[in-house]
């Protein structure tokens, strides 16, 4: 126990934190929490790097009027009914949680979770790792790509708690981790369980990673070579022929460009090509979501069918299964090396 002269603030030091940081998510789905989620989450210049001015007009103007009924619709959908919250929130609890209990054996770690958007704040648990004595801090932004509009912006968020603070703690950050083979095998085996559970075998898989519009891309964002790189080591690693697992992105917002091939588009062709049995998995989500949850479940699902495609099923995210954890853990101890 640490002995202070008389009139010495007290504090506490000696322990390590490690805070996973998700991207965050609505408290509700009715139009205010959708309003005050989506105006943070699209008032960010990381993820809107149009003209401030006209984007302010637009923002105010038009898409905060239309946009919270429409995504509360499909938050709807997918609502975490018994603990009232969005899925994202319970699975990146779970992640805290029993990551937590995997670490247990290393002495003086803390595990914790928060989001870049809405709740709980990444500085508020920054904060509250400080006030349980981490003078060390591992960031770790959920996201195995890197982007700017996500794990930058995470970081970001992180350091503007940091700036705030007279005694800082020390701070790691772990590196995206597309081509980690942890995270590879981690895909492979929840890849390999699914299909286990199907009776039949699937013409097509195809990889669906969030979209990124192409001009981020063509300023040197990483995203796009990073999800590419995550799909080939999977088909290699499974010994999947190259045209059996494709690459497609995601929920598009907007109407500018953004990467190609479009998920929409190509489900929709797919039927008239032959393909009548749709495997997908989304290997650029560390949890369900709205994006995987409503927009490929349930959307891509009917857009396949409707066009005359047969079979169709997707890969949960890897969330809190006992391989995802597994990664988690290995990334977390090769990132502590020195530290503990
Ligand atoms: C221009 C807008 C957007 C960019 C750029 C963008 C990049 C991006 N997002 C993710 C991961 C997630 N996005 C999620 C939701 C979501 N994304 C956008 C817009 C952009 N994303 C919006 C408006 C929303 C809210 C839902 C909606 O209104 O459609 C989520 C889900 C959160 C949840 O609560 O479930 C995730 C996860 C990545 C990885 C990425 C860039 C690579
Ligand atoms: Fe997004
Ligand atoms: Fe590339």
């Amino acid at each position: 126990m640490n002995v202070l002269p008389q009139g010495h603030p007290p504090f506490k030091v000696g322990k390590l934190g490690v805070l996973l940081i998700n991207l965050g998510t609505p408290e509700g789905t009715s139009y205010w929490p959708m309003r005050r989620y989506l105006k943070e989450f699209l008032s960010d210049r990381r993820v809107i790097e149009v003209n401030p001015v006209l984007w302010w007009v637009l923002l105010n103007g038009i898409i905060l009027s239309t946009r919270p009924k429409k995504s509360g619709h499909a938050y709807e959908q997918i609502w975490n009914r018994e603990k009232n919250e969005s899925p994202l929130k319970t699975i990146t609890r779970s992640q805290a949680e029993k990551l937590a209990a995997r670490l247990a054996d290393l002495p003086n770690v803390i595990v914790d979770w928060g989001m870049r958007y809405g709740l709980p704040p990444t500085a508020e648990r920054i904060q509250a790792l400080k006030d349980q004595g981490c003078d060390r801090i591992l960031l770790f932004p959920l996201y195995p790509q890197y982007s700017a509009s996500t794990t930058a912006t995470a970081l970001d968020k992180a350091y503007d708690a940091l700036k705030t603070m007279r005694w800082q703690p020390a701070i790691r950050t772990v590196p995206p981790y597309f081509d980690n083979p942890a995270h590879i095998e981690a895909l492979a085996l929840s890849l390999d369980a699914h299909l286990k559970t199907l009776d039949w075998e699937p013409d097509v898989i195809l990889a669906s990673f969030h979209g990124l519009p192409k001009d981020y891309f063509m300023a040197g964002d990483p995203y796009h070579c990073q999800c590419m790189k995550t799909a080939r080591l999977l088909a290699e690693r499974l010994k999947l022929p190259r045209e059996k697992l494709q690459v497609v992105f995601q929920s598009r917002f907007g109407k500018a460009e953004w990467l190609q091939p479009y998920a929409q588009q190509t489900v929709e062709e797919l039927p008239s090509k032959g393909v009548k049995k749709l495997l997908m998995i989304t290997p650029g989500f560390a949890s369900d979501c709205v994006e995987t949850l409503e927009e490929v479940a349930i959307g891509l699902k009917e857009t396949f069918e409707e066009a005359g495609g047969e079979k169709f099923s997707v890969v949960p995210c890897l969330n809190d299964s006992e391989p995802s954890i597994a990664m988690l853990d290995a990334i977390v101890r090769n990132e502590l090396k020195g530290w503990v």
